[in-house]
Formats: structure tokens, sequence, C-alpha cells
């Protein structure tokens, strides 16, 4: 078997490698090249420099695994790997320790202007007035993303006496109170921090988290720090509130695009950059390139892999039985999370009528994949959501009844914190998934695309209201459910819409008299 190799990649994991298979290190392929090489090769082994693109994957008609030495797999287009049963691995622990690292190494840099110093001194030039630092000691400290490598950084900046303040929507506040991390909103840690640093992947939701109306709310002392994606910080409203001395410095280690010779704010003063070094260190190095080498080295000879992105760990036979089941329960739990706008510590599945008779594990897995693959992107899969659900305290339980209202088999997944709840029951009809209740009211839609869900007082006057605003910006409205509650009483709408609805246009519907709250679901 031929293993690819095309990005640097420690000697430890190319020899591992090499013990097994015919390996081929070929860095700096334009994506031409790749495409044309690609075609003979069994495994593709991967850091962020290579972008395994449609066409790469298009073009791979023996692969059988991509391993990304690191954590990000925003480089690999998982939709077509797996819809060519190419299996995705990556190496999430491994550099962990070390972007933790770097992320306080860049802290302590701006804070104390080191790499302008340096620069400076190395020119021949004794400017010590030019450079005032100020301590961290003491100071608050913005943890937006609290996962393996945010709770590293909040960790050691504890040690350094730094308050920590955190935004993850996806941590309990007992286990942000186990960390010694105060949970509060994005604004909040804008208006409150010192310094603010984001460890999130890139997703729809944490694209520009912080822009600039967060940079218009923070103190002229801010500084933040991105070593997790480009993107997650705005990088116009970032250079703009530089410029306007808006704050007091950034230190950005990965970039929209890299090299980032044309970003906006390479060139200002008070910025330090770093050319993507968060996972460079000897350690980090070595430790994902074993983990991905011995996860190819698996899977090329017919075993499992630990950290798979797509595949899921189902049996064929059972896979045919469940599929349709599989899709349905994925959907559902998206829905669901995305209906609920605050954390959850509790997701239960329940199964009526004869889906109730089957091995549901599965079918579980997927649903609960659905709901974190919300806040967790791609770091969710089949393999690994039930111990991300355990290792964030959400509790998953499953309930069964051989009785269905309606339908032959239903599946409802329902989130909790506390007394606030939202639910989500689907049933396959024929081949086709359907939402046939929300929170318990009965709807009947398609799970697909764009929806706008939203409560509202059952009275004249408060959906043509909804239509028209969404008809003066242009939406089209190709599908419409409202729940049956008594007049006065408090009913859904379920809208499908032909286009993204920006957050303006659910403001408005938010604020027409009578709607009680509007939220895009996006399936
Ligand atoms: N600079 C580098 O070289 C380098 C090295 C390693 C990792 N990374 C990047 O760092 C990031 C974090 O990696 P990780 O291993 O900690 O991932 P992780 O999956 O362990 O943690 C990510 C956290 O982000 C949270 N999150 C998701 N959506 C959110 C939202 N809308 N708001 C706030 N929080 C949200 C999740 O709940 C999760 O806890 C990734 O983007 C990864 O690619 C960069
Ligand atoms: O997601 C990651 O693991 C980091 O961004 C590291 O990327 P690299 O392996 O290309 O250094």
């Amino acid at each position: 078997m031929k293993v690819l190799i095309s990005d640097s990649l420690s000697e430890e994991g190319v020899s591992k490698l090499q013990e097994h298979f015919d390996v081929d290190v070929s860095t700096g392929l334009s994506e031409d090249e790749l495409v044309e090489k690609i075609v003979d090769f069994d495994a593709l082994v991967i850091r962020s420099g290579t972008q395994v693109t449609k066409r790469v994957i298009e073009a791979a008609d023996n692969l059988k695994i991509v391993g990304r030495a690191g954590v990000g797999v925003d480089n690999i287009n998982i939709d077509a790997a797996t819809e060519k049963g190419i299996i995705v691995v990556n190496a999430p622990e491994g550099n962990m320790l070390s972007a933790a690292e770097h992320t306080i190494a860049m802290m302590m840099s701006m804070a104390r202007n080191i790499p302008q110093a340096n620069a400076s001194l190395k020119a021949k030039k004794w400017e010590r007035k030019n450079f005032m630092g100020v301590e961290v000691n003491g100071k608050t400290l913005g943890v937006i993303g609290l996962g393996r490598i945010g709770a590293e950084v909040a960790k050691r900046a504890q040690g350094m006496e730094m308050d920590i303040l955190g935004y993850d929507p996806f941590v309990t506040e007992e286990r942000a109170k186990s960390m010694g991390v105060e949970l509060t909103t994005v604004d909040d840690i804008a208006k409150r921090a010192d310094f603010i640093t984001v460890h999130t992947p890139l997703t729809k939701e944490t694209r520009n988290i912080l822009d600039a109306a967060q940079f218009d709310m923070m103190k002229g002392n801010a500084r933040v720090i991105n070593c997790a994606r480009g993107g997650i910080i705005n990088e116009e409203a970032l250079a703009d509130a530089l410029k306007a001395g808006k704050i007091a410095g950034a230190a950005i280690d990965v970039f929209t695009s890299e090299p980032p010779f044309d970003c906006p704010f390479i060139d200002i003063d008070n910025v330090i950059v770093t050319p993507h070094l968060g996972a460079s260190t000897e350690e980090a190095q070595v430790n994902v390139a074993v983990s991905v080498a011995e996860e190819v080295i698996s899977v090329l000879n017919g075993g499992s892999a630990r950290n798979t992105i797509n595949i899921p760990s189902v049996k064929p036979d059972v896979m045919a039985v469940l599929a349709p089941y599989i899709g349905l329960a994925e959907t559902l739990g998206s829905a669901v999370a995305q209906l609920l706008d605050t954390n959850y510590d509790k997701i239960e599945i329940s199964y009526k009528g004869e889906i109730s008779e089957k091995d549901t594990r599965a079918v579980t897995v997927a649903a609960v994949k659905g709901v974190l693959e919300v806040a967790l992107d791609s770091a969710v899969n089949y393999v690994n959501a039930p111990a991300l659900a355990k290792s964030r305290d959400i509790e998953v339980v499953e309930s069964k009844s051989e009785t269905s209202d309606e339908y032959a088999s239903a599946i409802s997944i329902k989130l909790y914190q506390d007394s606030v709840s939202r639910s989500v029951t689907g049933a396959v009809v024929g081949n086709e998934a359907k939402i046939i209740t929300i929170d318990g009211q009965h709807v009947d839609i398609v799970p697909k695309g764009f929806m706008i869900v939203s409560n509202h007082i059952n009275r004249p006057n408060v959906i043509g209201p909804c239509c028209l605003a969404l008809g003066a910006n242009n939406i089209n409205i190709s599908g419409m459910q409202v729940g049956r509650a008594e007049v006065g009483g408090q009913t859904i709408m379920a809208l499908n819409v032909d286009a993204e609805v920006s957050e303006e246009i659910l403001d408005e519907i938010r604020g027409i008299d009578g709607i009680i709250d509007a939220t895009l679901v996006t399936l």
C-alpha cells in the first residue's frame, strides 16, 4: 500500500509508516499536482498546509484514509471524503499543550512588548521608555471556547494569578465552576476582560465572534489573542480597532488566508504575529505524527481508528435497518440544539413504537452527535459523541415505549437545563424524514434547508407581519406550519425559507407584536 505525506511530518511518524508501507514525502504540492499524484495512494497524511479539496478527493480513487496530524480539519472537505467512503482521522490531543503554551507565550510577549523590544535592540537602539509593559497578575482573562486548549490556557493563567471569565455554549455552570471559571457571555467578556483569547473551531457561530461591536465594548487596555483559527476574530474590525486606539494590542498566530501577507493588521506596531506556530514544538509534532501513523497503519490493515471524524462505528447489517433513523436522529438533534439558546446538561432520546424494539444504541449516538455538532462542529463524530457528552457532564438518557400515536415509529429528542427544555419529534414516512412535533405541538415539516421557528400568541395580525417582513427582505417562504393552540394561547410557527436569514431580519421578526421568540434552524 502507498502512503503520501504532503506536509512536514515528524520523523517518528514517517519511519513508523515506512515499516509498513511504501511512503512518499512530497511537500508544497499545488492543488493540481496533488490531484494528479493522489490517484495512486491509499492514505494521505497532512497538516494544515495541504488543502484536501473536493477535486483532490474526487481524483483519489484508491484513497482509504486521510490522516490529519493535528486538530483542525477545516482544510479537508469532509463531506466529499465521507461521500467517497474515505475515513478522516485527526490527532486531537497531541498538540493541545503546545497550543496552550503558545497562547500564554503570545500573551506575555504582548504584555511586555518583547518582539518589538527585541527588534529595536537588534537594530542597535536603546529605547527603554518605548516598551513600558503591563503585568498580567490580578488581570482578567476572557477565554472563548473552553475545550481542550481553552481549559489548559485557563489553568496556566490561573497559575499567574489571573481571574478567568469564560464563554462556551457547551460547558455547564458546574464544569466551569470546577475549572475556576466564571461563565458569562461574549459581550460581558468584551466589556470586562483585560486579555481575551479564542479557542473554538471556526464554525458559522464562531466566525467573527469578536467583531466591531465587541471591540467597541472593550476597555482601552484590552488585548486580544487568536491561536485557534483565522476568522474567529474579524480581521478588518481588529485592524480598525487597533488603528483607532480602541484596544491596546493583539497577538495573532492564525489568519483567514495563510501566509497572511495582505492581512490588514500585519504592519501595525502593537500587533505581534507568528506564522501558525501553535503546534510547532518537537513534542507536539512527535505526538501527532505517531498518533496519525498508528491510525493509518490500523485502518490500512483492516482495523479501526480511534479519532475518526466521519465514519460511524455501526456494523453494516445493523446499519441497513437503522440507517433512516440514524439520519433522522442526527437531524432532530441538530434542530433541537439550535432551538435551545442556553447550555444544557441532559439529552433525552425517546423511542416510540416499532423502533423501541430495536437495538437503538447507534441511533442514540447519532442523536447525541447531532446535538453536540452544533457547538463542536467536526470535533464530534459517531465514535466520540458519547464520550464528549460524558466529559462535559451532559447526561444522555434513553426511554422506550412500544406504543406510538400516529406513526409506526417516532423519535423525540429533548434538551434540558434546569426548568428550561425544548424538544423535537420526528418520524420516517416511506424513506422521508419528517419533524412531527416541536415542543409537543404538531407540525409536519421536511427537515431540510433553512427554517424559522418561532413562538407566538395565537391571534390575528401576527403571522401576516412576519411574512411581510420576510417578503420585504426578499426571502421566499416555501412552507409554513402553525401549531394548534387555543386562541390567545402560545403556539409554534415553522417557516421554511429559501435563503439564510440574517440576525437583523430575525430581530425584525422578534420585534413584531405577538411574537415571543424566533430562531433560524439550518438543517
Ligand atoms: N495555532 C495552532 O497551531 C493550533 C493548534 C492546535 C489547535 N488549534 C485550534 O484551536 C482550536 C481549539 O482546539 P481544541 O483542541 O481546544 O478544540 P476542542 O474541540 O477541545 O474545544 C473547542 C471548544 O469550543 C467550544 N465552542 C464551540 N462553539 C462555540 C461557540 N460558538 N462559542 C464558544 N465556544 C464554542 C466547544 O464547546 C469546545 O469546548 C481549534 O480551532 C483548533 O484547530 C490551533
Ligand atoms: O489545528 C491544528 O492542529 C493546528 O492548527 C496545527 O496545525 P499544523 O499541524 O499545521 O501546525
